[in-house]
């Protein structure tokens, strides 16, 4: 089955709006995991406006004093800066179980795009290799409409990430087939060299049924903004519980 991991950044914005502890982000990282989530994700930015260094700590203590998956995203080329020691630091620290490259600029106001495995390739090889030596499992971010996803694998990659913030926008606008069969497809050129699926951005209880229905074998999919804004309404409780109900539906 498709694993849920819940992305809990949102939930450190709210917190970091006005200072202190409130929202609490372990304990709503406590709360996910309790109603079904398989693990928690996190993508600290190194301008820290959400997720901080002290956050990763705890939440990997966590993950693994209850025996689920951390899943740490980030550029692997951004470098270390006050309140960021960076990727490969964080990732030295606290042992994720999977590390998530993600090729952000630090403008970037969220993930828009994958890595293009042609031009970063030589890159991306030695990051990758540091990485799982540390006894992570990498997952690289990918579009599902760049040519080259295969070459993930040959870099050391065991999963790919497919950015579906395209298929959220298709779904959207009511032009789902088209973006199923593209996304698909990616999909299956990926597992036909090895490589894992996960899924994510922008997936929502609304959208992550006909995903999960109409690509093969997701592995994992991690999701916050939506979710995070859904339990608003619902309860985070609540709301995870309906995305395990949605994942276990759809298999
Ligand atoms: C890689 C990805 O799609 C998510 O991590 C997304 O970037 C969430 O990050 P923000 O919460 O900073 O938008
Ligand atoms: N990797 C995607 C992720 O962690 C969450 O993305 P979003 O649901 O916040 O868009």
């Amino acid at each position: 089955m498709t694993a849920l991991s819940v992305n809990v950044n949102k939930i450190a914005v709210l917190r970091n709006s006005r200072g202190g502890g409130e929202p609490d982000v372990l304990r709503a990282a406590r709360t996910c995991l309790d109603a079904g989530a398989h693990g928690i994700t996190v993508h600290p930015r190194p301008d820290a406006r959400h997720i901080r260094d002290y956050d990763v700590f705890a939440l990997a203590e966590l993950a693994h004093a209850r025996g689920v998956e951390f899943n740490i995203e980030g550029n692997p080329f951004a470098p270390p800066r006050p309140g960021y020691p960076g990727l490969f630091e964080l990732c030295r620290r606290t042992s994720p179980a999977q590390a998530t490259l993600v090729p952000d600029g630090d403008d970037q106001l969220t993930s828009d795009h994958g890595f293009d495995f042609e031009r970063d390739a030589e890159r991306l090889r030695p990051r990758i290799a540091e990485l799982r030596e540390l006894g992570c499992r990498v997952s690289v971010f990918a579009d599902a409409d760049r040519d080259g996803i295969e070459r993930a694998a040959e870099l050391g990659a065991q999963r790919v990430e497919l950015y579906t913030g395209p298929y959220a926008e298709a779904f959207a606008a009511g032009r789902t087939d088209d973006a199923l069969a593209l996304f698909a497809g990616a999909a299956r050129r990926a597992q036909a060299v090895g490589l894992g699926v996960n899924a994510g951005h922008d997936l929502s209880q609304a959208n992550l049924g006909a995903f999960l229905r109409g690509v093969p074998q997701v592995l994992e999919v991690s999701i916050g903004h939506a979710l995070i804004s859904e339990a608003l309404y619902a309860g985070l409780d609540a709301t995870v519980r309906a995305y395990v109900e949605v994942i276990a539906k759809a298999r």
